[in-house]
């Protein structure tokens, strides 16, 4: 089939959030046939709209008013809020170039080579691993280099959203178990402290001559369990499905998120659920800025990813590692690499 004729499916997954609310230990019909199709998005593209979630419009259209407001500050705003550029991954403001994501060539149909940082600006917040944690935070609180200019007006909207994706993304976990045969609670031990990152993003127009050869963002895999992204109706976000088609993954409708699987929870199944690589080579807009919002869910810190638990009958293809370990490895990488 060819990629134009493909979209990725749109799952109605209320019958979980309902589940995992009540804390059922038996997955009621309803949820069985949602896991089912979980189960097969997760596979074939690792990547699905969600509906039925039950965050408000208000929540989502908050948290992307305050996204906007953020990237229009003016630079010296922005810069006192700068996250550190030794710290990794840290929280605050990073600006256009500071990170290129095609760390191990995954967008390899690009034309030639991507020489500068991804266009992308990004503003980080979240729940930290215990070793990562800023001068001063204790484990478990939001961290974050709140823009004083800007304030509760700001946080507010941003915190509600963070626990809401954190809710949404328990019930997912919720789903997956029960698609992989599991208790409905299997993964909850793991998920119930977990460390998350939010990250806020702003892809200015490429129209600007100076941008031409610039990714907005390149070909990568998310590290985590998962993925939550909402975006705005600019569109360009692309996914590489498993044999090797771009699809496009625009928004599906206002009130649907996008979720992916993250190579923390492809680990874990032993390669059923599929982290797919995806890329944003420019807004689908030349004249539009693009905005979007990443909630990534990274389990607890002692999570033990180890695929023994989930398929005990087939030979592991990775080693256990503790869900910290594997974040902060995966960090240090990516920053080894990153020479901007
Ligand atoms: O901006 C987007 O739509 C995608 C962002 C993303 O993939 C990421 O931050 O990992
Ligand atoms: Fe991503």
């Amino acid at each position: 089939m060819s990629s134009a004729k493909r979209a990725l499916p749109v799952i109605d997954i209320e019958p979980l959030v309902s589940g995992s609310a009540s804390a059922s230990a038996v997955a009621s019909a309803h949820e069985e046939t949602t896991a089912r199709s979980l189960d097969s998005a997760s596979r074939e593209y690792g990547f699905f709209h969600i509906s039925g979630h039950g965050i408000a419009p208000s929540c989502i259209s908050g948290a992307m008013r305050a996204c906007g407001d953020f990237f229009h500050l003016p630079l010296e705003h922005k810069l006192l809020v700068r996250a550190d550029p030794d710290a990794g991954e840290g929280t605050g403001w990073e600006p256009s170039g500071a990170q290129k994501l095609d760390e191990s060539r995954l967008g390899e149909g690009i034309d030639g080579e991507q020489t500068m940082g991804d266009l992308k600006e990004s503003y980080i917040l979240g729940r930290p691993a215990t070793s990562q944690l800023p001068p001063g935070a204790k484990p478990g609180e939001l961290a974050a280099l709140w823009p004083t200019s800007l304030g509760a007006y700001f946080r507010d909207p941003l915190v509600q959203y963070h626990d809401e994706c954190w809710r949404v993304s328990v019930a997912l976990m919720r789903g997956w178990a029960i698609a992989l045969g599991k208790p409905p609670d299997f993964f909850l031990r793991d998920t119930s402290d977990p460390m998350t990152k939010l990250r806020l993003l702003y892809y200015p127009p490429v129209e600007d001559a100076r941008y031409a050869e610039a990714i907005g963002l390149g070909a990568h895999c998310d590290w985590g369990a998962l993925t939550l992204l909402t975006q705005d109706e600019v569109g360009g976000l692309e996914v590489c499905a498993a044999d090797g088609a771009w699809l496009p993954a625009n928004r599906a409708g206002s009130d649907t998120l996008l979720v992916n699987v993250g190579d923390m929870l492809q680990r874990w199944t032993n390669g059923h659920f599929r982290s797919s690589p995806h890329r944003l080579l420019k807004p689908a807009t030349a004249e539009a800025s693009r905005t979007s919002i990443a909630f990534f869910f990274n389990c607890n810190v002692d999570a033990n990813i180890d695929p023994r638990q989930v398929v005990p009958h087939e030979v592991p293809k990775w080693e256990p590692i503790l869900a910290e370990a594997y974040i902060v490895e995966r960090a240090t990488a990516t920053n080894q690499q990153s020479d901007v």
